[in-house]
C-alpha cells in the first residue's frame, strides 16, 4: 500500500454486515463537524456505474473475479474522489475499503496474499476502524431488513468476525494504525472514543 503523501485524512470503516457501519459514521461525521472539521463521506462498492455493476455481480459472482471487479472499483474511487478530497484537506471517511475485501472476498475462498497483492497500490489508510459486536446482536439487526444480500443470508457474521479479526492482523503488519471498536449498545461512548483518536492524527489536544 502507498503512503498517503496528500493534505487531508483517510479513514477506513469495516466491520462485518450489519454491525452499524453507516450508523456509526453518520454520527463520527457529526462530531468531527462540531469540531469544524472537513468531512467527506463515501462507500464502496461506488455509486458509478462501476460500482452498481459490482454490487449487483456480488449477487451472482465471487471469488477472483470478484475480488477484481472490487479492487476496480476502488481504484477508480481513489483517483475520482479520494485524492481530490484528499487534496482539499479533507478527512475522508469510507465505509467500506481493503478490510472488507480481507472479509468478503476470503468468505468466497479467495487467498489474503491475492487481495493484498491485488490492493498494493491502493492508499494505506491512516486509520483503520474495526468494528466488531457481538454475533447474536448483529444477527438480531440482520432480522430486521427486508432484503439481505447473499453475504447476510444465513447466518454468516461468525466468519466474518473471524476475518474481520485475521484481517485487523494482516493490516497491523503491514504499518496500518487500528482502532478497534465494538458496537454492542454503547454508540456515543464508541464515537467519542473516534473522535479523540481521529483528532490524535493531527496532533491536536481534545478535552
Ligand atoms: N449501537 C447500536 N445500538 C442499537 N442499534 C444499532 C447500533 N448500531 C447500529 N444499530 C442498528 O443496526 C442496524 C444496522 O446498522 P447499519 O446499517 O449502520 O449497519 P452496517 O454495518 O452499515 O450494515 P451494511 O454494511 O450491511 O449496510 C440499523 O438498524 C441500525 O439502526
Ligand atoms: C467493499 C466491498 C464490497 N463487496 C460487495 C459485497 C456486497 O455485495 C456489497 C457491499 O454492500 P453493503 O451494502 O455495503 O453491505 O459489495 C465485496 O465483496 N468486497 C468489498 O471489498
Amino acid at each position: 500500500m502507498v503512503d498517503n503523501i496528500y493534505v487531508g485524512k483517510l479513514i477506513s470503516l469495516d466491520g462485518p454486515n450489519g454491525v452499524g457501519k453507516s450508523t456509526l459514521i453518520e454520527k463520527l461525521k457529526e462530531r468531527l463537524e462540531l469540531k469544524e472539521y472537513q468531512v467527506y463521506v463515501t462507500k464502496e462498492p461506488t455509486d458509478t456505474e462501476l460500482g452498481k455493476f459490482v454490487r449487483s455481480y456480488a449477487e451472482e459472482h465471487g471469488g477472483i473475479s470478484l475480488a477484481c471487479m472490487v479492487a476496480a472499483d476502488r481504484y477508480e474511487h481513489l483517483i475520482n474522489e479520494i485524492i481530490p478530497q484528499l487534496k482539499e484537506g479533507k478527512i475522508v471517511i469510507a465505509d467500506r475499503y481493503i478490510l472488507s475485501s480481507l472479509i468478503l472476498q476470503r468468505m468466497d475462498k479467495v487467498r489474503s496474499t491475492f487481495i493484498l497483492n491485488l490492493n498494493s497500490e491502493i492508499l494505506k489508510p491512516d486509520l483503520q476502524i474495526a468494528v466488531f459486536a457481538k454475533e447474536e446482536i448483529i444477527q438480531k439487526r440482520l432480522a430486521e431488513r427486508e432484503t439481505l444480500t447473499r453475504f447476510e443470508k444465513d447466518n454468516q457474521s461468525s466468519y466474518e468476525l473471524k476475518y474481520l479479526e485475521d484481517g485487523v492482523r494482516l493490516l497491523k503488519e503491514r504499518g496500518v494504525e487500528v482502532l478497534r471498536i465494538v458496537n454492542n449498545d454503547s454508540l456515543i461512548e464508541n464515537v467519542e472514543k473516534m473522535v479523540v483518536e481521529i483528532i490524535g492524527l493531527y496532533g491536536e489536544i481534545y478535552d
